[in-house]
């Protein structure tokens, strides 16, 4: 496989095994296939604790899988991912430093001098809408805006790929769709591989060239894969009315129901 044409992340019959107490291990996933290609926007989608975290956790170098095979754009993964950057559901910002040094600290620890960090910081906090609010600190910001520093800060380092645990967990309904179009925005200017985990299944559609579903643990594995040809741009709030969009949702969701209500089962046995 040439450079060019390899998936910017790979996983082939991923499988993670986690210890617990007493000896015993705990089978997260098995046997996982999954692949961005370049530029590509892939959304996971799967009930609670079927192993969307840990599919990421892997493809970030932050876990290392029991079997299978991990490739960055062809390479074999040894440790971290350096291709990657890494945006959290929560806030991953020094609450001692301000907006501007948040975004900045990120190059400043690559070695860019601090002038021409804080310079490219302040240019990042304007792209997410933020330019005024560079002296302001963590808790003088809003949910919404600390998710937008902290997109800054991913953003700022120029990652080949772009890995996002529901990012926008917490925020409310309407600043979720704002964040969404603002990451569409910054996406298509630029497009990087991006591997988005969520459990909102419209968020998914909205956002991806495709929808990948994992079925409900243990051993769990993707089962489905959706191609979204919704056209693009797109703004999230109005593709949800499109007609298109529902077929796609009734059609995932068949095969998505199923795995939610195994969970849910599986739950109330224990
Ligand atoms: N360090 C660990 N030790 C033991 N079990 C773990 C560990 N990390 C995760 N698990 C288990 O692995 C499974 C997958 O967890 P993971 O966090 O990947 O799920 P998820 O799909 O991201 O969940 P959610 O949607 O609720 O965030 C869960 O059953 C979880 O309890």
């Amino acid at each position: 496989m040439t450079q060019s044409t390899a998936a910017a992340v790979s996983l082939d019959g991923t499988t993670v095994a986690f210890r617990l107490a007493g000896g015993r291990s705990y089978t997260a996933v098995e046997t996982a296939d999954l692949a961005v290609a370049d530029g590509e926007f892939v959304a996971i989608v799967g009930p609670t604790g079927c192993g969307k975290s840990t599919l990421l956790n892997v493809a970030a170098g932050l876990l290392k899988p029991a079997a299978g095979n991990v490739r960055i754009f062809g390479k074999p993964l040894g440790g971290l991912n350096r291709d990657a950057g890494y945006l959290f559901q929560a806030d991953a910002l020094f609450p001692w430093k301000t907006a501007l040094e948040n975004v900045a600290i990120g190059l400043e620890v690559a070695g860019t001098a601090r002038a021409e960090a804080t310079a490219k910081a302040q240019q990042w906090l304007t792209s997410v809408g933020l330019g005024a609010f560079g002296n302001r600190y963590p808790h003088m910001l809003s949910g919404g805006q600390r998710k937008r520093v902290g997109l800054a800060q991913v953003l700022i380092r120029n990652p080949r790929i772009i890995l996002m645990d529901e990012p926008f967990g917490p925020l409310d309904a309407q600043t979720r769709q704002i964040m969404g179009n603002l990451l569409l925005d910054l996406w298509s200017a630029d497009r990087k591989a991006v591997l988005f985990v969520t459990h909102d299944l419209e968020e998914a559609i909205a956002l991806a060239d495709r929808v990948v579903i994992m079925s409900a643990g243990p051993a769990s594995r993707i089962i489905g894969d959706w191609r979204v040809s919704l056209p693009r741009p797109r703004d999230i709030f109005e593709v949800r009315m499109k007609h298109e969009f529902h077929e796609l949702h009734r059609d995932i969701w068949q095969t998505l129901k199923a795995e939610v209500e195994k969970t849910y089962k599986q739950a109330e046995a224990v």
